[in-house]
């Protein structure tokens, strides 16, 4: 069963196109990640998805409702985390939730749902002007999960969190699944996708040039990725060899870490890379490959930009 079904969906803001024509269907139950560089679009469909903004073509249904006709039926059923949520300075935490309960003729038990963001009592008493952007998010959260919405939609989650509100993050996500909920999140931070995502899109410049799980993008390697090779050198290598191995037919990036030249290639490509890092003059120690990271799969995808 479907939850998010777009069809040829297209933006244009004057003469800016910022959606092309996007198709994407997102079964119930899924979680879904939703990736691109900046201006890629992910705002705009999320705007569209929420009918914030209307498309200048093609039709949006979420759960089978069209969300032109109407808008109030879908927006019952959906928990919003907007990007860059700013509370109301002089609204305690509590009383932000309290509010959300009430308009959403909800009966949720606001310390219940406290305890589950990870905001203290004390901190939910206090009027929200004090907060830090990662207690804000947190509060957005809460707010997010009154109801038990049937879809999530997250833009941007973890801004702001620390490794504690990232990890209870996606905790959170993983069970708001588990009730089977369909949580559609938009992030940079590919680690978490990759972490708690069922399936991914990869949109650049208003077009989807990928829709699969993570490991199904790694197998067709459409991206020209595949593989990611770490070689240890003995001598520390240097811009010259970096720019000659990422000049290679099949690789797509190559960056250093930790002394090492990191390879993002397709499979085929590892013997030429080790060959021309010995013919610039480098001195192999050891190397290890690796499945393609996301991120190597995203640079692939998106030419780069992130
Ligand atoms: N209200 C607007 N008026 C004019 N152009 C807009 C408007 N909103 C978005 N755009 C343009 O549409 C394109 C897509 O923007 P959008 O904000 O959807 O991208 P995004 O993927 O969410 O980017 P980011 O990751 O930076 O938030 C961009 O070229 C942007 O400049």
């Amino acid at each position: 069963m479907t939850a998010i079904a777009l069809q040829n969906v297209a933006k244009r803001y004057g003469d800016v196109r910022a959606l092309h024509g996007i198709d994407l269907e997102i079964e119930r139950g899924e979680v879904f990640g939703f990736l691109g560089p900046n201006g890629a679009g992910k705002s705009t469909t999320i705007d569209i998805l929420l009918h914030y903004t209307h498309p200048t073509a093609g039709t949006v249904e979420v759960f089978d409702h069209d969300v032109t006709e109407t808008p109030v039926a879908v927006r019952e059923r959906v928990g919003i985390l907007p990007e860059g949520f700013a509370p109301f300075e002089t609204m305690t935490g509590r009383e932000h939730l309290e509010y959300a309960i009430e308009a959403n003729d909800a009966d949720d038990d606001p310390d219940t749902l406290l305890e589950r963001v990870g905001l203290d009592t004390e901190a939910a008493a206090r009027p929200a002007r004090g907060y830090s952007k990662g207690m804000a998010q947190r509060l957005a959260l809460a707010m997010a999960l009154v109801g038990k919405p049937d879809l999530l939609i997250l833009d941007e989650p973890s801004t702001g969190l620390d490794p504690h509100g990232v990890r209870r993050m996606r905790e959170i996500v993983r069970e708001e699944r588990d009730r089977g909920a369909t949580v559609f999140f938009s992030s940079h931070i590919l680690e978490q996708v990759e972490a708690v995502a069922d399936r991914v899109a990869i949109l650049r410049a208003g077009e989807l040039v990928a829709v699969d799980t993570i490991d199904g993008l790694r197998a067709t390697g459409d991206g020209g990725v595949d593989a990611e090779l770490a070689v240890d050198l003995a001598d520390s290598p240097t811009e010259e060899l970096r720019t000659a191995v990422a000049g290679l037919e099949g690789v797509s990036d190559v960056t250093k870490r930790n002394g090492h030249l990191v390879v993002a290639c397709r499979d085929d490509a590892k013997v030429a890379v080790l060959d021309e890092i010995r013919d610039a003059g480098g001195t192999v120690r050891t190397f290890s490959t690796d499945e393609a990271s996301l991120e190597d799969l995203f640079v692939a995808y998106t030419g780069g930009s992130r």
